[in-house]
């Protein structure tokens, strides 16, 4: 963010006309949420507060009644010049009485420590006794890179980006404490790798499509059928021409469609999955040896990363995706450092493999750099069998596109849009059904 407005600032863009950009998209989203409802607004001592005086002073010309409570002195430049155009009367934030929209215009991107306990707990009380709350690019207490509390923060009505999205608007704990979020376009361009998982394009079969050029993918079954056989039928209804399902034992796969080999016959699939069901004893790594062997774009999922955890990958190929959960990241990838981001880009680089981080915020990063962020998941996904269906559906989407990042980004997007069609308290085969309407929308 710093790197965009220093390139913002030598094309003479000036820091507080930056500052009356953002100020005036701030305001205008609260103003289209709140009209003439009374507002307080919160202001700190630096840039983040400077916003604070810009939109109290715009939401007034508007005829907003609002007052202003201040956390000390303004002591940035910008900010002292925001305050100086405010020529009402300042509050002190302690003492200051509610209203019934809050603006916290305390601290930003620039927060280095918790808030003080009694500013906090000041700001919940606020917030709380207010109908509406905007956190103005961050809530106060969140650490903007890693998401991370430092101190105690109300639950907002909304959060107003400004120019981008930064890691906490998208990651645990603190996206959580954002109900709503919205981008301010405060016309500078973010030079990121990093993106908001978006929905995807997807194409339907051409004409000439037959069942082999639209993908076949292989699912490898082990001694837990059950899980197998909810990746298998994911990976049928994916988009994927053909599921070949490999097991040496009955599975009671649902569909017809979907073809039993006893032997690990891989001919013509375009992408392997392995893990889901498969058990974690000898017979188990002698099959994910073999599916690594066959050197194919191949998935792992569940038992297969616990056996890479205990017995590395040694010369074997890396999987094109891996599919871990927090448990099953810290197993494979030990205690990494920085934000979730920056531990799946640290895992995709090391692998090699595009590493799906599983979670109410998933993090699908890529060994080139390249992570996308999915922020918004029903927390009825945490429900057992659900990752199964993860796995299939990225294994059908890798054999559709044959790029591993791509497909993992398609199928989380798509796992996250059956959820939400599939309601509360859905189990995971529910899933099933809501894909081929998830996929639908995004023709
Ligand atoms: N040119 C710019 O830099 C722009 C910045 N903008 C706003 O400016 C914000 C960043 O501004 P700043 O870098 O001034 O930082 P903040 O306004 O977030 O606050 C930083 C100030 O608070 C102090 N501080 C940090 N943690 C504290 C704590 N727990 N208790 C007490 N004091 C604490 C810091 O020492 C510093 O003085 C952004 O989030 C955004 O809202 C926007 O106005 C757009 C333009
Ligand atoms: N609280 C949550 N909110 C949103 N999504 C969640 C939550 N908990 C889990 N998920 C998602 O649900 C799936 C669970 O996968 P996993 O942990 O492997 O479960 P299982 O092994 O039972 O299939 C993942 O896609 C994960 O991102
Ligand atoms: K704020």
């Amino acid at each position: 963010m710093r790197a965009a407005e220093q390139a913002a600032f030598d094309t003479g863009v000036d820091d507080y006309g930056l500052m009356e950009t953002a100020g005036a998209a701030a305001a205008e989203i609260i103003w289209r949420a709140g009209h003439k409802r009374d507002a307080l607004i919160l202001c700190g001592p630096g840039n983040n507060g400077g916003d604070g005086f810009v939109i109290a002073r715009l939401l007034r010309d508007r005829g907003v009644a609002v007052r202003i409570a201040a956390l000390g002195d303004s002591r940035t430049v910008s900010s002292q010049r925001a305050r100086s155009a405010w020529d009402g009367p300042v509050e002190d934030v302690m003492t200051a009485a509610p209203a019934g929209q809050l603006v916290d215009a305390l601290f930003g991107t620039g927060l280095t420590r918790g808030l003080d306990e009694a500013v906090a707990a000041r700001l919940c009380h606020l917030s709380e006794a207010a109908t509406t709350s905007h956190a103005i690019d961050l809530p106060s207490g969140v650490d903007s890179d890693s998401g991370a509390l430092l101190s105690a923060v109300p639950h907002f009505d909304v959060c107003i980006a400004l120019g981008a999205y930064k890691p906490a608007h998208l990651l645990q704990p603190a996206a959580a404490y954002m109900g709503r979020l919205a981008l301010a376009d405060i016309g500078i361009a973010m030079p990121t790798e990093v993106h908001h998982l978006g929905a995807p394009a997807l194409c339907a079969p051409g004409a000439n499509a037959h069942k082999y050029t639209r993908g076949l993918v292989a699912v490898v079954a082990g001694e837990m059928v059950g899980a197998t056989c909810l990746s298998a039928e994911a990976a049928a209804r994916s988009g994927a021409g053909y599921v070949r399902l490999i097991a040496d034992v009955a599975v009671p796969v649902l569909s017809h469609a979907i073809v039993r080999s006893a032997s690990l016959d891989l001919d013509r699939a375009k992408a392997v999955l392995v893990g889901p069901g498969l058990g974690r004893d000898d017979a188990a790594w002698d099959r994910l040896v073999a599916v690594a062997k066959a050197g194919g774009p191949f998935v792992a999922d569940a038992d297969a990363l616990r056996l890479f955890a205990e017995k590395g990958f040694g010369d074997l190929t890396r999987p094109a995706i891996m599919t871990p959960h927090e448990g099953e990241f810290s197993r494979l990838f030990g205690d990494l450092r920085g934000s979730k981001i920056d531990r799946a880009l640290a895992a995709a680089r090391s692998s090699g493999s595009v590493v799906v981080y599983k979670g109410a915020d998933s993090v699908i990063a890529a060994p080139d750099g390249r992570a996308a962020v999915a922020s918004g998941a029903s927390p009825w996904l945490s429900t057992a069998g659900t990752g199964d269906v993860l796995a299939g559906l990225a294994a059908g989407r890798l054999a559709v596109t044959g790029d591993p990042f791509r497909a993992a980004c398609e199928a989380v997007w798509l796992h996250g849009d059956a959820a939400r069609r599939a309601g509360p308290a859905f189990v995971a085969d529910d899933l099933l059904a809501t894909l081929p309407a998830a996929i639908a929308a995004r023709l």
